[in-house]
């Protein structure tokens, strides 16, 4: 079995977790909280801007053209295409895009984004592959979920924009490719590295489940009363 399947299959528990997460079933569904909302794509928009940043470390490790084109174009897809999503939740609750950017990352993104920095910063380009990999997966595997769950031709739905978003080819491909170099990679690593790999991964799949938890428990910092008050 390849390594990636393995750590897919290592994870199973999680992917099944994170698709039936009351926020990923709302989009199903058609209702969510609208303050909920609002805080994901205010913690998303700034995730993904650091998310880039990620992408340039790992241009720094690139080994050939192949991976500095495939991380560049992943960062033209974030600036140009993954918006997309992103206008279509604000539409939902009519507040518009822009008022949402340029807000402190919750906990929880916060601590997502420096997992990924850390092993972006520390690690080779498969430790760096294994951390990044859990986005465009679990967002793939939530699609196509919910598209075969929910959608329907005949009726409209309110999160389609963002459903079919996420089966489209490209977040396909990304898998696809993010999966085929680190199981090229994890063949020559060593039983250390492949842990580290392991290990960087899981805790990706853990993060993707508590960032939708973070956005329907509106997850915010303590506030210096909160903390007198406990
Ligand atoms: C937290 C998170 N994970 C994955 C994706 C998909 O790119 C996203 N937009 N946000």
């Amino acid at each position: 079995m390849s390594f990636t399947n393995q750590l897919r299959e290592e994870n199973e528990h999680l992917f099944r977790e994170i698709y039936r997460h009351p926020f990923v079933q709302g989009i199903g569904k058609g209702e969510l909280n609208p303050e909920a909302v609002a805080h994901y794509v205010k913690a998303d928009y700034e995730y993904l801007n650091k998310f880039m940043q990620v992408y340039g470390l790992a241009i720094s490790k690139s080994a050939e053209r192949e991976e500095i084109e495939f991380f560049n174009e992943q960062v033209q897809f974030i600036l140009h295409s993954e918006v997309h999503p992103h206008k279509n939740l604000c539409e939902y609750i009519g507040i518009p895009y822009e008022d949402l950017q340029g807000y402190d990352l919750p906990p929880t993104a916060d601590h997502y984004i420096k997992h990924m920095l850390y092993h972006a910063l520390q690690g080779g380009m498969g430790e760096t592959l294994a951390a990044l990999l859990p986005c465009p997966w679990t967002y793939l595997e939530i699609g196509k979920k919910l598209e075969i769950e929910f959608l329907n031709e005949s009726q409209d739905h309110p999160f389609q924009p963002w459903i079919t978003f996420y089966t489209e080819d490209a977040m396909m491909d990304v898998t696809n490719f993010m999966r085929s170099r680190l199981d090229q990679l994890a063949e020559k690593a060593s039983d250390s590295e492949k842990q580290k790999m392991r290990e960087a991964f899981h805790k990706s799949c853990q993060l993707e489940w508590s960032f939708w938890e973070m956005a329907i428990t509106c997850e915010g910092w303590l506030t210096e009363e909160e903390v007198s008050t406990r």
